[in-house]
């Protein structure tokens, strides 16, 4: 079972640049969330600080009953052993096979014997659909590919937390498609609590129990994906509907009349709120317990 992250007032600036402030938030174990937000607005910055890699200003990340902001750096190393991450590009060593690769954390920070590493790394390899790959050196393979080896790597330490940063970029909508289901699916299998960072509305809308949007250096909303998909709030609303009408501008935000404007627009043609039906894990494989909960839930918001 994951681990839950309570982050409570958590505030981060570079030099007089604050990048977010006062954000709190809970990711209850076990679950997908979802962080969104235009370019620029720290969502990278969120995961970095939440695996320890950047130190915010003020504000605490409880995990597993452990402050993770007042750690020193060698009780820091151990929190960080319940973490892996996938990062954007799979961050693979180019000159190791995959296999190497994958194995590399567990040579890293195990003394297991190679026939343990072998097992484990074949088992990851198999629940990401690699197995035959082994040997293949990254420039070899597809984009969808590396990041599914990335994320072979990111399981060989079975993480209680998995971050995600901006999985499905690069990748075109067949791949995300598969992508998005195979984290389901990983999820309903390991159970380990899932943050994922992404640019893609059709992701956000499907994939996660949670949904939080980072906008003007502030946490606007975190919440169930029900609430947010049919939330009124502005900025929610036109994030999540990629629209050019709202208080989210190209380069910067809007001028307040101009955003009133927008939005009556919006209102003159509203078409009601949708509610994407949420990706379920892959016949044959057993769905935690909360999964009648995430039914229930659906059902309401659709019935509203
Ligand atoms: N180490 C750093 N030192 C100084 N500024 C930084 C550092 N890391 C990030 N920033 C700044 O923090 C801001 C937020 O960056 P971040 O990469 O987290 O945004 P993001 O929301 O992930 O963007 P995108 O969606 O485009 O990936 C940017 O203005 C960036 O320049």
């Amino acid at each position: 079972m994951g681990v839950e992250i309570c982050v409570e007032g958590l505030t981060k600036s570079f030099g007089h640049q604050v990048i977010w402030q006062d954000v709190s938030l809970t990711l209850p174990a076990g679950q997908i969330s979802v962080m969104l937000g235009p370019s620029g607005t720290g969502k990278s910055v969120f995961l970095k600080t939440l695996v320890g890699l950047l130190k915010p200003d003020r504000g605490s990340i409880v995990i597993a009953g452990q402050d993770i902001t007042e750690l020193r750096e060698h009780d820091l190393y151990e929190v960080r052993k319940l973490f892996g991450v996938l990062f954007q590009d799979g961050a693979l060593f180019g000159s190791m096979n995959l296999y190497d690769n994958i194995a590399f954390p567990l040579r890293e920070h195990t003394r297991k014997p190679e026939s343990e590493v072998r097992r484990i790394v074949l088992e990851k390899m198999d629940m990401v659909g690699l197995i035959g790959a082994e040997e293949k050196l990254p420039g070899e393979i597809s984009g969808g590919m590396r990041k599914r080896a990335g994320l072979a790597r990111a399981l060989v330490l079975d993480p209680e937390i998995i971050l995600f940063d901006e999985p499905d970029s690069g990748l075109d909508p067949v791949r995300v498609a598969y992508l998005n289901q195979l984290i389901v699916d990983l999820n309903a299998q390991i159970d380990a609590t899932f943050l994922i960072v992404t640019h893609d509305i059709a992701s956000a809308r499907q994939v996660p129990d949670n949904i939080g949007l980072l906008f003007r250096r502030e946490l606007v909303m975190f919440g169930p994906r029900e609430e947010l998909l049919t939330s009124e709030e502005p900025v929610v609303r036109q994030f999540l509907n990629g629209r050019m009408q709202g208080p989210i501008g190209m380069a910067e935000e809007k001028d307040a009349a101009q955003v009133e404007q927008e939005l009556a627009q919006i209102d003159e043609v509203a078409a009601p709120a949708v509610m994407t039906p949420r990706l379920l894990p892959s016949t044959g494989i057993d769905r935690p317990d909360r999964w009648k909960d995430i039914a229930r839930r659906e059902q309401e918001a659709v019935a509203k």
